[in-house]
């Protein structure tokens, strides 16, 4: 780990810890009070720190800058602030109605009509990258919707993107373990999350309402029909983060796309547009964004007043064939990136990210 540590001394000393925490809209410390107490003491620990003369080592200094970011501080003001401007909007008319219990976080929002069941990401400020509670609530979700009324369930996402993939501050809360026991916690979550949509047993239709990262992006091919706006990019930059392939793409990419294009994507993380992951096979189809939401769930509500059971029988017939397949790939990608969390390249380029000084 001796890059990892290299990088991130270099972030420590010149970034993570040069500044109090603030929130300058409401003009308040976070933490209230008490931490406004607190400030002579938080400068002098920050004084100390550049002081030392060992090096504390990767796990302390990774709970030093989750502590410094503060992130659940930042996410309950940002849920905070999704939730007032969300009541002071009004629905949208093709959006069906809400009538469920919604999941734990307001970074997922799951509403039911009009024959469909809609899972949509709504934290749209982080342009709705994936939590640990949003996955644990995302399987929540589509375990539900596999034995509820609608015959359709619907992923989208909020705002600009429809998903940049997983948070990548998720591997700064490191528990007691340590980075291996992070690694290993990720591993099972991850391979549990890849396998609710492999066993999905209705109709999965992704609304790509934006540009699409990651895991967002590998497990469009677990999807029965992909719709996405003409603004939507996808994007796979694996080897960047010195990371590997999930959501079955291993698997799934080069059977829609042939090898080497999958190859592109997977190895090099090139970047399709819209009308190109159509052209691969990877999209269904491409609409206008002006038109995009009203075209889309038009079409979707039309579809949902087919026969529920001869959908989902045909959806049987067409995964059952690959499913043993498909759950074999993903236990081996989970594997395999359980060791790549923990490799050098992964964690020098989260940490980049983490310092601001990297973006895709
Ligand atoms: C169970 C574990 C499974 C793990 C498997 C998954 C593998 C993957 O998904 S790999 C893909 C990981 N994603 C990324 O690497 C994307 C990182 N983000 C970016 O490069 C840019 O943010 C992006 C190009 C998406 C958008 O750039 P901009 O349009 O310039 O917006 P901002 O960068 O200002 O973003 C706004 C705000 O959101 C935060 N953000 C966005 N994406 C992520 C992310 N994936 N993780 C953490 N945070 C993210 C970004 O930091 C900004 O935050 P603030 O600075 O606090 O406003």
């Amino acid at each position: 780990m001796a890059g990892f540590a290299g990088r991130l001394a270099r972030c420590w000393y010149s970034g993570f810890l040069r500044s109090p925490l603030q929130v300058p809209a409401l003009g308040l410390h976070v933490g209230g009070p008490a931490m406004q107490t607190s400030q002579k003491d938080f400068n002098n620990a920050v004084s100390q720190l550049k002081l030392l003369k060992e090096d504390p080592g990767n796990e302390v200094k990774l709970k030093l800058y989750a502590l410094y970011k503060q992130e659940a501080a930042r996410q309950n003001y940002v849920d905070l602030v999704s939730k007032l401007s969300a009541s002071s909007e009004s629905p949208s008319p093709e959006a069906p109605a809400a009538d469920r219990k919604q999941p734990e976080s307001d970074s997922l929002v799951v509403t039911s009509g009009d024959g469909i069941t809609t899972i949509r990401l709504n934290r749209p400020t982080k342009k709705n990258a994936l939590t640990t509670q949003m996955y644990h609530d995302i399987i929540a979700a589509l375990q539900a919707a596999s034995k509820d009324e609608s015959p359709i369930t619907v992923l989208t996402g909020s705002g600009d993107y429809f998903c940049s993939g997983n948070d990548l501050t998720n591997f700064t809360s490191l528990p007691a373990g340590g980075p291996e026991e992070m690694a290993r916690s990720s591993a099972v979550l991850l391979r549990d999350f890849v396998n609710c949509f492999i066993d999905f047993p209705k109709p999965l239709v992704a609304v790509v309402n934006g540009p699409a990262v990651g895991i967002s992006v590998t497990i469009l091919g677990l999807f029965d029909v992909v719709y996405a706006t003409d603004r939507a990019t996808f994007h796979t930059p694996f080897s960047h983060l010195g990371q590997s392939p999930e959501g079955c793409s291993s698997y799934t990419f080069p059977k829609i796309m042939g090898s080497s294009k999958a190859a592109e994507m997977l190895l090099f993380g090139k970047k399709l547009t819209a009308q190109e992951a159509c052209a691969q096979g990877l999209v269904t189809e491409v609409f206008p964004d002006s038109t995009f939401q009203k075209e889309v769930w038009a079409r979707l509500k039309a579809y949902s007043k087919l026969p529920p059971n001869a959908m989902r029988i045909s959806k049987q017939i067409i995964r059952d064939r690959e499913k043993e397949k498909l759950h074999a790939v993903n236990a081996e990608e989970s594997n395999v990136l359980r060791e790549r969390w923990l490799s050098d390249e992964c964690m020098n380029a989260i940490a980049s990210f983490l310092s601001r000084k990297s973006k895709l």
